[in-house]
């Protein structure tokens, strides 16, 4: 894994627009997109910059169940609003929160993966070292399903909705196969209450308990962290 260590989110978002702008002039047509406060600033920086993205794919991690796609809610809303409006790309997906059957939207968000193999995917982490909406315990060989989840995310979401009871039980995701099939990874992680999931996912055992931990099999991961969030290593990056 490739550590950078920056002073804030602000110098995290420079950091993960760079990535982004290497990864299109390099070529890159398939970009994995991730929701959350985590890669705001990085998608400010997109938006103000030149990059064009309107020969380019994108896939997204996920979606709430049960929220429409035009509510403000939803992840939908999120990525119009943080970023297609501003950048729009050829096509976009992200799982249908309404799908009337998630078995099939399942395989659906699954065919589409596979006809777009990713590029470069963004993620952030959960306080529970979840990725995507992967929660730990998830096993490593799942690609797209429907979870439950943990009252932990629901708390941290929470910040999101008018009350914890707004927020939704379930979400479509991309499995922990999904992600670990995308070229290269980004992940970003800002403030102290990440700073556990950081150390389980870099410097804890490869282990079930800590999703994020997989991806120290992955061969070209760039993980951009404040100082906050870097606070529980033992080693300095
Ligand atoms: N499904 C999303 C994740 O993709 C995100 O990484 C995580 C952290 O969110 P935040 O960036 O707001 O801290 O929350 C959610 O649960």
């Amino acid at each position: 894994m490739k550590v950078i260590v920056v002073k804030d989110q602000a110098a995290g978002g420079k950091e993960g627009y760079k990535v982004f702008k290497d990864a299109l002039d390099n070529g890159a047509k398939v970009f994995g997109l991730a929701t959350g406060s985590t890669p705001v600033t990085t998608y400010k920086e997109i938006v103000n910059s030149d990059l064009d993205f309107s020969n380019c794919t994108s896939v997204n991690l996920d979606e709430y169940v049960g929220i429409a796609p035009d509510n403000e809610q939803s992840y939908k809303y999120f990525m119009q609003s943080h970023l297609f409006d501003a950048k729009p790309f050829k096509e976009s997906f992200l799982p249908n929160g309404l799908a009337d059957d998630p078995a099939a939207e399942v395989k659906r968000y699954d065919k589409i993966i596979d006809e777009h193999p990713i590029d470069l995917q963004i993620l952030g982490i959960g306080r529970n070292g979840h990725i995507g909406f992967n929660e730990p315990g998830t096993a490593r060989d799942v690609t797209t399903h429907v979870v439950d989840l943990t009252p932990s995310t629901i708390e941290a979401n929470a910040r999101f909705f008018e009350s914890e009871n707004d927020v939704p039980k379930q979400a479509f995701s991309m499995g922990l196969a999904s992600i670990m099939k995308s070229k290269h990874l980004l992940l970003e992680a800002f403030g102290e209450d990440k700073a556990d999931a950081v150390k389980g996912m870099i410097e804890g055992p490869d282990s079930l308990d800590c999703p994020a931990s997989i991806l120290q099999n992955h061969p070209d991961v760039t993980v951009i962290i404040d100082e906050a969030a870097a606070s529980k290593l033992s080693k300095k990056y």
